[in-house]
């Protein structure tokens, strides 16, 4: 009999290509009606068009909105032959995951997504597929030939050698050894094949998810945690490759199988066929209700087992907090309570699928057991030889053992319908704001990435910034009011500005705004006059570059992070970079220099070190809007004051909002902001403000006398 087939894991690297966009940046930012295109966007002036083919697909989507702000003007999959469409659920704030509708439809919908992302692999499963012909039909063959050579055999015995001439049931045994062999040489093809198209299946899948999450707006990071999503990356991918892979064409073996025993069950003796057949109707019966329960609480496992990671990765980012506070017992219950919830939960489904394992193994050896003795009955009677029986009971045993290896699949199957539930959820999730980051869609092309944020061409002159009106609650508390009801403020092309404010005033959340990482509930934020909602806002973005409070960099080399800022940037503009933040003044030291490794999120890097590198960061990218969010906080007053030197030089000619508390960093200012509850109270130079003897008056002096 045929063991079920396994593979191995595998992953396979990202590829990445770019392309340039820097026309389009011209265009989108000429004040002139004119209109350019990319793969994804027609910009024009004060409009924001879908290109044709993404309005053909977005027809097919039933979840695209159409705020103002372009929530409908994007989708994810750009598969030319789309997929099947189903309502697409938006996760709310609280509830960051959303169940699936449980139901046919839901399954049969789940099951064309799953042959949508297993046909570029056809060839290799329907040639596993094909083996089956080769090694069932030897398989199958074996009852016969026993039942024919335990005949023979026993006709020589009891005539003394009056049987067939030469009969040798050695001889027939090395004859179906050879066939064997042959079978054998076909479970290893299969196996392979599985293996290799397996493994493609969940890079691929990986992939495609991963550019989906790399597409969604800052809410949905807000609203999702990422142990939730690195868990539908790393588990919930594995569960969908064994269902397109090793369980299909298991099942389809567990169905040739079974009609062929069944078939000559039927032709070696119906009565007694039909006995053994009476144990499928019950399991049938018993599948559906089991397969219902197994795919709902497979999907509570693997959401629990999300919660489990999330907070192993939390703990993970945070180690040295953990320890300063002593606090490895208390997350350890954190932990340990969250992966014993889904252990819990699992068992809960091992229980399910234990019980139908059970009823399954006796209703099929129960009928082996009727078979044999109803069988043996007709041998005694003389109406059936004992070959035959024999034969017979060899193929009830076959059909016992792919009826029990079916319903073994079926389960997989369920479970896997539940984890592809899981990332077609954020597959399909068009994200608020459109992003021309997208995979192609298609399944068999995902080496078409393009990632556009790397793509930077760059508007040659200043810029002006108008924040027309606005009025802004983070989605994840829209309750709570950030800017508005009516913030406003006008920012000439060049000029050098200080957004001041207690804490929490909304300071950081302007920048947030202004690279478009959320959308506004209402209101509008115009550069050079035109509106950053009508503007991909990968074109937006690379006009604006932020120097944040707690900059965060990526595990690689310093080099490699100030190259972040322009990966097409020569080595020579890279060093100058460096040179300019004065990168170097610490690097030098290092037996390494430039190529220091940072550590995980830079954490081999004190704060002044990261705020450094990030500095140069910007500085290759050299954007028309520098965001300076208190860019030089953690630096000491020497290193503060060769910094601002370098800022100096780097913003001459740019448009520059300095987030600020420090006087040194004001006083270069053109102009200061007061923001207070949600709007501009006051604007001027720094004299004006002081002689104003108000907002800014009190925190210049709550300042001075907390230094
Ligand atoms: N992702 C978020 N979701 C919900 N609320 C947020 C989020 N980020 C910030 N907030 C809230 O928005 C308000 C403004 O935050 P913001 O970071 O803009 O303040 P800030 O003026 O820069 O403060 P500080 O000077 O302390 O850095 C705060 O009340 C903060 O708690």
């Amino acid at each position: 009999m045929e063991t079920k087939d396994d593979t191995d894991r595998g992953a396979t690297t990202v590829p990445r290509m770019t392309t340039s966009s820097a026309n389009l940046v011209m265009v989108a930012l000429r004040r002139s009606p004119s209109c350019a295109h990319n793969k994804r966007f027609v910009v024009c002036d004060r409009s924001y068009v879908p290109s044709r083919s993404i309005i053909r697909r977005a027809s097919s989507s039933t979840s695209t909105t159409t705020d103002r702000n372009g929530g409908g003007n994007n989708e994810n999959d750009a598969s030319d032959s789309s997929p099947p469409s189903r309502p697409s659920p938006e996760p709310s704030p609280s509830s960051p995951s959303i169940d699936l509708p449980s139901g046919d439809d839901d399954k049969g919908f789940i099951m064309r997504r799953l042959y949508e992302i297993a046909k570029p692999e056809r060839t290799l499963i329907l040639a596993s597929a094909g083996t089956l012909a080769v090694t069932s039909s030897i398989t199958l063959l074996l009852p016969y030939a026993c039942g024919q050579v335990l005949d023979a055999a026993i006709l020589e015995a009891t005539t003394g050698g009056g049987g067939d001439e030469g009969f040798s049931p050695l001889a027939v045994s090395l004859g179906l050894f050879g066939l064997t062999g042959t079978a054998g040489l076909g479970v290893y093809a299969r196996s392979l094949m599985l293996n290799v198209a397996g493994n493609r299946i969940v890079s691929r899948i990986r992939r495609r998810l991963f550019a989906s999450i790399l597409s969604q707006d800052s809410a949905f990071f807000d609203a999702n945690k990422s142990g939730d999503l690195i868990s539908r990356l790393a588990n919930d991918s594995w569960y969908v490759r064994s269902a397109v892979t090793t369980e299909a064409v298991s099942g389809l073996r567990g169905v040739v199988m079974s009609a062929g025993s069944t078939s000559l069950l039927f032709y070696t003796s119906p009565t007694l066929a039909m006995i053994s057949l009476l144990s499928i109707p019950p399991v049938f019966l018993m599948a559906r209700v089991v397969g219902r329960r197994l795919k709902e609480r497979q999907n509570s496992v693997q959401k629990l087992h999300g919660k489990a990671t999330d907070i192993a990765e939390e703990v993970f980012g945070g180690m040295k907090t953990v320890q300063s506070f002593n606090a490895q017992g208390l997350e350890y219950d954190r932990y340990a309570t969250a992966v014993t919830a889904a252990h819990d939960k699992e068992v809960d489904v091992g229980k399910i699928k234990a019980a139908f394992d059970g009823v399954v193994h006796v209703a099929a050896n129960g009928a082996v057991l009727l078979v044999m003795g109803y069988g043996g009955t007709l041998v005694l009677a003389g109406e059936l030889s004992a070959g035959d029986l024999t034969g017979f009971l060899m193929y009830s045993l076959l059909m016992a053992g792919n009826v029990s290896s079916l319903s073994g699949t079926y389960t997989e199957v369920m479970k896997s319908i539940a984890a592809a539930g899981r990332l077609f959820e954020i597959i399909d999730r068009v994200p608020k704001i459109p992003s021309s980051f997208q995979n192609t869609g298609d399944f068999g092309s995902l080496d078409g990435i393009r990632l556009d944020p790397f793509v930077r061409g760059k508007h040659k002159g200043s810029i002006s910034i108008k924040f027309d009106g606005i009025r802004f609650a983070y989605p994840a508390r829209s309750d709570a009011l950030v800017l508005g009801p009516d913030f406003s403020l006008d920012i000439d092309a060049g000029e050098n500005i200080a957004l001041v404010g207690g804490s929490g005033s909304g300071k950081s959340t302007i920048s947030l705004l202004l690279t478009r990482l959320y959308n506004l509930d209402s209101g509008r934020i115009l550069l050079n006059g035109q509106d950053i909602a009508d503007i991909d806002p990968a074109i937006v973005r690379g006009q604006v570059g932020v120097v944040s409070q707690e900059p965060l960099l990526f595990s690689g080399s310093i080099y490699d992070n100030i190259r972040y800022g322009r990966p097409s940037a020569s080595d020579a503009e890279i060093l100058d970079a460096a040179r300019a933040a004065h990168v170097t003044h610490f690097t030098d030291a290092l037996p390494r220099g430039l190529e220091t490794q940072v550590g995980s999120r830079g954490t081999q890097l004190s704060g002044g070190q990261k705020q450094r590198v990030a500095i140069a960061r910007v500085m290759l990218k050299d954007p028309p809007i520098c965001v300076l969010d208190e860019a030089t906080s953690a630096l000491d007053a020497r290193s503060e004051y060769h910094i601002n030197q370098a800022l100096h030089a780097m913003t001459k000619g740019r448009t520059v909002i300095s987030i600020a508390h420090r006087l040194s960093t004001i006083r270069e200012a053109d102009r200061i902001a007061v923001l207070k509850g949600g709007r501009i109270v006051e604007t001027g130079t720094f004299d004006e403000l002081i002689r104003l003897k108000s907002t800014f008056h009190r925190l210049v002096e709550q300042q001075l006398t907390n230094s």
